[in-house]
């Protein structure tokens, strides 16, 4: 299966109903979820047929229009409460990933303007496909301020995937190498497997190489031996929340790959809208880890790899603290050092753009 960047989509709005890429079946089908109920969506983002931070935020957008759209009754007091409720109820799907409840706020606030049910309903619709629209603005401008810390001819190594298919369009991680292939550069990746889901195998190797990009595969323990042996000019991954201080939550295993990278001295490269920024959230310390089955350790593709009854420890993220961090790179600009001053003024710039 071939496709290019414009026809990568992890959420496709229907009206009615959504069509969400179903990321539990890549790389072997390629099937879309026609999904027409608020449970519905809860259940894709919780078992991952919709996953990545943004995706997920933006899955969560549309199943709240599309609960608008069945909902009956003119009485707003009673729509906003009713709506505040499904809100809450999508924040319960997953804890990590900030964009979730970035964008189902988003959307609980722009009902809040409206004078009769039918605007609210109206609005909403128009919030989330305006969620939508933007992701693919700042992941474009993610890439190009990324590409201006590389260059032609580099070898780089990611993880996990913060590809098109985690975002509206183009990623946030792997959006450099889209832009890049534009210009007519080459540059060339290492991705991670990404256990025990493996979304860098299932999905990344996927992906890229689905649109032209020179992917390797690697198993995650391979990757300190290929840092050190491969001429890797940056580690560049993508990230699930940022705090305030620059700690970063992104796939389990980032962090050991930010140590690996510190101690090679290689830079250690950090992909992030705005969206995946809480300042709410002080340090790495307060970002909730989820926790999930342990089937996804002791499976894989559904036959058993470890004995019955093992304990099983399945963080499905870790936190890389700041101090590790060489840049991150907004749709804003890119932020080295003292993120704690340097990250709330881009929100201020934000607001008198
Ligand atoms: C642009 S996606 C950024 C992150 O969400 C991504 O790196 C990641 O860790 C995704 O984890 P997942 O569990 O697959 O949702």
């Amino acid at each position: 299966m071939s496709f290019t960047q414009t026809e990568i989509s992890s959420v496709r709005y229907r009206g009615d109903h959504l069509l969400i890429l179903d990321q539990q079946q890549l790389p072997e089908h390629t099937v879309y979820l026609n999904v027409t109920k608020i449970e519905h969506v809860w259940d894709a983002i919780s078992k991952l047929n919709v996953r990545g931070a943004p995706a997920i935020g933006i899955a969560a957008a549309f199943g709240l229009v599309i609960w608008t759209k069945q909902y009956k009754g003119e009485d707003l007091p009673a729509f906003l409460a009713a709506l505040q409720k499904q809100h809450d109820y999508l924040a319960t799907s997953r804890p990590t990933a900030v964009n979730l409840f970035w964008a189902i706020r988003r959307i609980t606030e722009a009902a809040a303007k409206a004078e009769s049910v039918a605007q609210a309903v109206s609005l909403i619709e128009l919030e989330a496909l305006l969620i939508q629209k933007e992701d693919e603005e700042t992941c474009r401008k993610i890439g190009e301020h990324a590409l201006s810390l590389l260059k032609n001819g580099d070898a780089l190594m990611t993880i996990c995937n913060a590809g098109g298919i985690a975002t509206a369009r183009y990623g946030t991680a792997l959006a450099p190498f889209y832009i890049a292939k534009e210009k007519g550069w080459n540059l060339s990746v290492y991705a991670n497997e990404t256990r025990p889901v493996l979304q860098g195998s299932r999905l990344t190797a996927w992906e890229l190489q689905a649109n032209g990009i020179d992917v390797t595969l690697i198993t995650d323990n391979m990757a300190a031996h290929t840092l050190k042996t491969k001429n890797i000019a940056a580690v560049i991954v993508g990230c699930d929340r940022v705090a305030a201080n620059g700690d970063t939550a992104n796939k389990i295993g980032t962090f050991g790959l930010a140590l690996q990278a510190k101690a090679l001295g290689i830079p250690f490269y950090v992909a992030s809208p705005l969206s995946t920024v809480d300042l709410e959230t002080k340090s790495g310390d307060d970002i909730p880890i989820e926790e999930r089955p342990a089937k996804e350790v002791t499976h894989l593709a559904g036959k058993r790899i470890a004995p019955e009854g093992i304990k099983v420890f399945n963080p499905a993220f870790d936190v890389t603290p700041a101090q590790y961090i060489s840049a991150i790179v907004t749709e804003k600009g890119i932020v080295t050092g003292d993120y704690k001053n340097k990250l709330p003024k881009l929100f201020q710039e934000d607001q008198s753009s």
